[in-house]
């Protein structure tokens, strides 16, 4: 009963989203599923006219046509013509209204994700659920269709019935016999859906193997290390478990449909015997009775069919309306209105989930306006991590990040990011023109603006995008019939590029230069340092050449922040700065021989 409940107000729920998004549609809609209804109810009159008119004509040998058989044979024509045009309107309403439907709810989900925290989002297990989510959320628009077919076979029943003069016991009959598909169909569907959520980390497997094997950025490596032959084989196999589950399943839903079926025959034998047995009964009775009999039970099978296929859908949909109404656990409600002027962390620690190393260890630090900061370490030292924080990305756990002295995790992060300009190591690379790449508002047949090619100068690609015949205007990437491809590091220089143009009050640079000659990276971030004296800037890289110039460097090792100073006072440490300063010097005094060679 609880059970009931719950479902019918889910299903009151998922009708009335579907309502609200596509009111007028849907009322046109429900208007011709009505009319349909009505149909079959026509089509049985009309036939049960010309059926005993006809026999009437043929036992009295009568020359003339009844007025009635007339009629009946205009209506069975107004009938099948009317369900033919109502057919035809169907489609291209059903068509705009699952476009309406399926529109809103992929907003609504990608305005979910944006809400939902990043450390939940990068999970494997949120990655799956949105998966499915997706998956569901396809077949969120067969919802009004579904229902509005049972409306219509409801029409198409009581309409059938109310014309069958008395003889309901044999439509109870009917309807008994079906029972057993209804219920065994039922099992079927859950079970269903259960095979659905269950495959779907399968899929996404699936899905990645495809990807290595068709996408242009794995054809290197798939050549190069022969790996065509094994992500083929990998890719089989799992298509094939996939495969096989849904075999298996198909193959139980088989046998468990004909027991059904047998049940549902059974009921039209018995009631066809006691109409046969029925003692007022003529020829023409027989034919005219039988002939609704079978129209009864295809509309109670149509709506066996329906009854299964919403129940089914609305546990689909619950997967779609369960990640749309979950609850968000990180509020945001202070506005950043002052410029950022400080950071502080307070005594911070965290824990990946599922690690039990710490990726930050008691932290404390403090950055000010107008401070450069390099932020240095070995591999897995925690640097990523430490900028991660301050971003507000994941949730303190121990601890606090302050900035400007309120709590990070508390501010809007739309106030908070406006002010923020980061450029990590795996930057995106878009589909668009140089300029876009560079300022993503600008139009793709606008003009460089004067801010953007200045920026461009500072990461040292203007030269060669002028060079370029449709220069800043050029589009990149072969997802685009004209768009050239570019190095890595020419990307790096267009994501630098772009980072800078954000007019922000911190600038984040988490090795983005990793593709550059150590020349040219040392170049860029000699300029970065120098770019604007109020804002704090930061760099994150292994590579601690360039930390001699900054104001704090903050060294990390196994997630504890070691040592913070400038570089003159830290090589006098002789600690974990000094070591790696040391093992590598050698890149950094080329580059400052070049530049005394310059200077
Ligand atoms: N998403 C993650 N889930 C679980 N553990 C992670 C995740 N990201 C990083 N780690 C772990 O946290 C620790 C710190 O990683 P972090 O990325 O901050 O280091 P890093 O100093 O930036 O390293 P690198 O220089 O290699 O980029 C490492 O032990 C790493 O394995």
């Amino acid at each position: 009963m609880n059970t009931t409940k719950k479902f019918i107000t889910k299903l009151y729920h998922n009708i009335l989203f579907i309502i609200k998004n596509t009111k007028v549609l849907f009322a046109i809609s429900l208007l011709f599923y009505i009319l349909s209804g009505m149909i079959p109810y026509v089509h049985v009159t009309a036939l049960s006219t010309i059926i005993t008119e006809g026999d009437k004509i043929i036992c009295n040998n009568a020359a003339v046509m009844d007025t009635s058989i007339i009629y009946g044979i205009i209506m069975l024509a107004i009938a099948i013509l009317m369900d033919r045009l109502l057919l035809l309107g169907q489609m291209p309403l059903a068509s705009v209204l699952s476009y309406q439907i399926k529109t809103k709810v992929d907003c609504l989900i990608v305005e979910k994700t944006s809400k939902l925290s990043y450390e939940y989002v990068e999970s494997s297990a949120f990655q799956t659920k949105l998966k499915a989510v997706y998956k569901f959320a396809n077949q969120l628009p067969n919802l009004y269709k579904t229902a509005l077919q049972i409306l219509k076979s409801v029409i198409i029943m009581t309409s059938l019935m109310i014309g069958f003069q008395g003889s309901f016991y044999l439509a109870f009959i009917i309807m008994v016999g079906c029972l057993p598909q209804f219920l065994l169909s039922y099992k079927i569907r859950k079970k269903q859906h259960e095979l659905d959520l269950q495959v779907t980390s399968d899929q996404r497997l699936q899905e990645y193997y495809k990807e290595l094997l068709t996408k242009s950025q794995s054809v290197k490596e798939r050549h190069l290390f022969g790996l065509k032959g094994l992500f083929t084989t990998r890719w089989e196999n799992i298509s094939y478990d996939i495969h096989k589950k849904y075999a298996l399943f198909r193959y139980k839903s088989l046998r468990l449909n004909f027991l059904g079926d047998i049940s549902n025959i059974a009921g039209y034998m018995i009631a066809l015997v006691l109409l046969l047995l029925t003692p007022s009964i003529d020829g023409a009775g027989f034919l005219s009775l039988s002939v609704a009999l079978t129209a009864i039970q295809n509309g109670v099978n149509a709506f066996i069919g329906d009854c299964i296929a919403i129940r089914g859908q609305v546990l689909d949909d619950d997967v779609v309306y369960d990640f749309l109404e979950e609850h968000e656990d990180i509020q945001h409600p202070c506005d950043l209105k002052e410029p950022i002027t400080s950071f502080t962390f307070d005594h911070v620690s965290f824990t990946y989930k599922g690690s039990s190393i710490r990726a930050l260890d008691d932290v404390n630090v403090t950055l000010n306006a107008g401070e450069t900061i390099v932020i240095v370490g070995e591999n897995g030292a925690g640097k990523t991590t430490f900028i991660k924080m301050l971003l507000g990305l994941y949730p303190c756990q121990g601890g606090k990040v302050l900035c400007n002295h309120q709590s990070v995790d508390t501010l809007n992060r739309n106030t908070y990011f406006k002010r923020i300009s980061t450029i990590f190591q795996h930057y995106n690379k878009y589909p668009f023109t140089i300029a876009q790449n560079i300022k993503m508002t600008l139009g793709e047949e606008a003009k460089p603006t004067e801010d953007m090619i200045s920026c461009a100068k500072e990461a040292g690609i203007h030269d060669w995008v002028s060079s370029l015949p449709k220069g800043y205007n050029t589009l990149l990437t072969h997802l685009r019939p004209k768009g050239i491809e570019v190095s890595g590091g020419q990307w790096q220089k267009i994501a630098i590029a772009r980072g800078q143009t954000k007019p922000a009050d911190v600038f984040i640079m988490d090795e983005p230069t990793a593709s550059l000659d150590p020349l040219m990276e040392a170049e860029i971030m000699n300029k970065f340092m120098n770019m604007d004296s109020r804002s704090i800037k930061i760099i994150v890289s292994h590579r601690v050449g360039m930390a001699t110039k900054a104001d704090k460097i903050i060294v990390f090792e196994k997630g504890k922040l070691v040592e913070v100073g400038r570089h003159k006072d830290l090589i006098q440490n002789k600690g974990v700065y000094a070591q790696l300063y040391e093992s590598q010097a050698k890149w950094y005094t080329s580059y400052s021989s070049k530049e005394g060679e310059s200077s």
